[in-house]
């Protein structure tokens, strides 16, 4: 069996001295998807800032690409190939989409073949036409879809090989919420990417995913598989 490309093993983390994730253990396999999904307020946001660095682990380690980042802030693992779609989209309002889409291009740095050079990537404008439309407008006059578009095309921009997404489909219009998942389907067959996404919409996560984990109050507490499993058996676990 091939090596998962994301290791976590007895992780935890706090904020302060309150912990909020105790005892995680999740392996992401190299060109899967994994949803992670549990009721608000269990710790899945906390669980994306741990694996991007934003959040110190207090125990446990973590492997990315076979190789021990527990130590590493979160501009290295950015550089090392993890990329991030925040809850909330975290646009920058006055910079326009080209310049927003360029922020991800730091995660470039230090990397051989002059890709930060290159700029933007055209892949991005094929995945998202509608950004190549909107290319000098700012970032804060774009519609939620116009933005989660941004958001996944600026972390694209740093050629990440994992890309971690945060509830993409939140406060979305259906039509756009489907072109979301296109995307990302493509963001994984021809970009080769690997995905862990947080959503609370399990139509969508069962669409899209291989694999979901549950968690509650900070722990993963049941993983399976969405292809043997049904959304509504797992539910009454995320449901409030
Ligand atoms: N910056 C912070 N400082 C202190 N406590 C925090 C902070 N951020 C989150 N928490 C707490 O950590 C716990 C987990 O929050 P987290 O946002 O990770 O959950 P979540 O599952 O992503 O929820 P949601 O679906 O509402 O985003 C909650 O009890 C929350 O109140």
């Amino acid at each position: 069996m091939t090596e998962p490309l994301l290791t976590l093993t007895g992780a935890a983390t706090s904020y302060g001295q309150s912990q909020v994730l105790w005892d995680i253990d999740l392996a992401v396999p190299a060109g899967g998807a994994v949803a992670l999904i549990g009721r608000n307020g269990v710790g899945k946001t906390t669980l994306l800032k741990t694996i991007i660095g934003a959040q110190r682990l207090t125990a446990g380690r973590m492997t990315f690409l076979g190789r021990d980042v527990s130590a590493l802030g979160p501009h290295q693992r950015a550089r090392a190939g993890i990329g991030y779609v925040p809850q909330g989209r975290h646009i920058f309002p006055h910079l326009t989409v080209r310049e927003n889409l360029e922020t991800g291009l730091s995660a470039l740095a230090g990397r051989s073949g002059g890709a930060m050079k290159a700029g933007v990537p055209d892949h991005i404008f094929d995945l998202f036409p509608k950004l190549a439309q909107i290319i000098n407008r700012k970032g804060g006059v774009l519609s939620g879809g116009e933005q989660q578009q941004l958001a996944i095309g600026r972390a694209l921009a740093g050629q990440p090989s994992l890309l971690l997404l945060d509830e993409p489909t939140e406060g979305i219009q259906p039509s756009v919420v489907q072109q979301i998942e296109d995307a990302l389907r493509r963001i994984r067959a021809d970009l080769g990417v690997t995905v862990l996404i947080v959503e609370q919409y399990l139509d969508f996560a069962w669409s899209f995913a291989d694999s979901y984990r549950v968690m509650q109050r900070g722990r993963i507490i049941r993983a399976g598989s969405t292809r043997e499993e049904t959304a509504a058996e797992v539910a009454h676990l995320v449901n409030i």
